[in-house]
């Protein structure tokens, strides 16, 4: 009988940064206890230190899976990031590594979207300011600054998960809706898309960025484009902290140019809820000021727990990839009476037929096998006779080009 290539009580599955107990629930109810659990991102030297044995690891935005992290981690086997973003894992690395990363693409997107349309309405209103005075025992009651957000416009800048989804709620309010994405999308309700960015930013009274942190959204927003907003204008930025230029935004705030910003997300987060946050927007009143908390509500954290735990422990289970950001996805359904094993190598011409070849010169069936690849890598799952899997497994070992081979059950 061919064996596991590791037991689940060996698989070391390393989660930080206080992902939610439904994911370690999952995760243990799919028979993998060895769970190395961290309610804080660990520094670097730490996360070394953890990582090095680990076969899975579970993070969020704060711990960065560079290259040397990554290098460092030989036993891994599959990344969880248990949020949207996916920005803080080196991508390229991993998967030429043979390590797929999964996340959670819109189970906290209803939350970001909450936020912002609440942070449109207490902008609007002047409301930073009223409170950041009442706290020093002022009392600034005028209705001067302060407007309904029925009939304004919302610019939205990436009409993805977030965007669409902000754009349907604020439609609910009276809202105009444009946006712009670098992709023709359809649009949800009366939204338009514009064709420009200045367009958007000469047309909306509430410019909201829901972009992805890539090298093109770097500073996306700098002094050139606050000048292209309206005047009195504000600015809502809950995607990550690259994307806009902090320091032209304090600017464009300080010389009145816009009326307030609400600002979640930062070129430089603090590790941990004991460290400093240092920002050139702190002690701004019209600022509202948030610590990336878009998508910090118990119901995303709870879904994200289940969904990506879910994710890890199928791919572990049965090799399933599907919905990995950085890898060929493959699935196969589950047979009864056969083995499984999974191949990862370099995407060189005439590996498969290698494989095919080494199989047929032992004599070993293959009941089913279906490869995918992308340009760095592919990953063949196949199935055999389970009293020839070891057999199997030995010959994939010894393929040219080979990365990772595993024998799964
Ligand atoms: N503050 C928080 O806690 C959270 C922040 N986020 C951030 O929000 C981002 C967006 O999330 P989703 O809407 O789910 O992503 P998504 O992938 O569904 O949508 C992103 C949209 O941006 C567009 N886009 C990409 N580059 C662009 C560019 N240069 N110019 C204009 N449009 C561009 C894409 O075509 C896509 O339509 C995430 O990547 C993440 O960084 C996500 C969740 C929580
Ligand atoms: O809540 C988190 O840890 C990160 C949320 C986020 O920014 C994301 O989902 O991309």
């Amino acid at each position: 009988m061919a064996k596991h290539s590791l037991d689940k009580d060996k698989i070391k599955i390393l989660l930080l940064e206080g992902v939610h107990q439904s994911a370690v629930d999952v995760l243990e109810r799919a028979g993998y206890t060895n769970i190395e659990y961290h309610k804080v991102a660990l520094g670097e030297e730490a996360l070394v230190a953890s990582i090095q044995d680990a076969h899975f690891v579970g993070i969020r935005s704060r711990t960065q899976l560079s290259e040397n992290i990554l290098k460092h981690a030989k036993k891994l086997v599959g990344v969880g990031c248990f949020c949207i973003g996916t920005n803080q894992v080196d991508l390229l690395t991993a998967e030429k590594l043979g390590v797929p990363v999964f996340n959670a693409p819109f189970s906290n997107t209803r939350s970001v979207a909450e936020l912002v349309l609440g942070e449109i309405i207490m902008l609007m209103r002047g409301i930073p300011q009223r409170n950041a005075v009442a706290h020093r025992g002022g009392w600034l009651k005028s209705a001067s600054g302060s407007y309904e957000v029925r009939g304004k416009t919302l610019g939205v800048i990436g009409y993805g998960h977030i965007g669409t989804q902000l754009g349907i709620l604020a439609e609910t309010l009276g809202m105009k809706v444009i946006f712009f994405d670098i992709q023709d999308k359809l649009p949800l309700g009366n939204a338009q898309q514009v064709h420009s960015l200045e367009q958007l930013l000469s047309l909306a009274d509430i410019v909201s960025l829901h972009v992805p942190e890539t090298p093109q959204t770097q500073n996306m927003l700098s002094k050139t484009e606050f000048a292209c907003m309206r005047e009195g204008a504000v600015l809502i930025n809950a995607s990550r902290g690259t994307v806009v230029d902090i320091d032209a935004l304090k600017d464009a705030l300080q010389s009145g140019h816009l009326a307030g910003a609400a600002i979640d997300v930062f070129p430089v987060e603090p590790k941990s809820n004991s460290d400093e946050f240092i920002s050139p927007l702190r002690g701004l009143d019209n600022v509202l000021l948030t610590p990336h908390v878009g998508g910090s509500t118990a119901e995303a954290q709870e879904n994200i727990g289940v969904e990506v735990a879910g994710k890890l422990a199928k791919y572990s289970d049965n090799g399933s990839t599907v919905s990995a950001v950085n890898f060929p996805e493959v699935t196969l359904p589950q047979h009864s009476d056969t083995s499984r094993l999974l191949h990862i190598h370099h995407n060189r011409p005439g590996i498969l037929i290698k494989i095919n070849q080494a199989f047929a010169e032992k004599g070993i069936n293959i009941a089913a096998q279906y490869l995918q690849t992308t340009s760095e890598i592919g990953y063949v799952v196949m199935e055999v006779e389970t009293h020839q899997a070891d057999t199997a497994f030995e010959q994939l070992k010894k393929i040219e080009g080979t990365i990772r081979t595993r024998l799964l059950y």
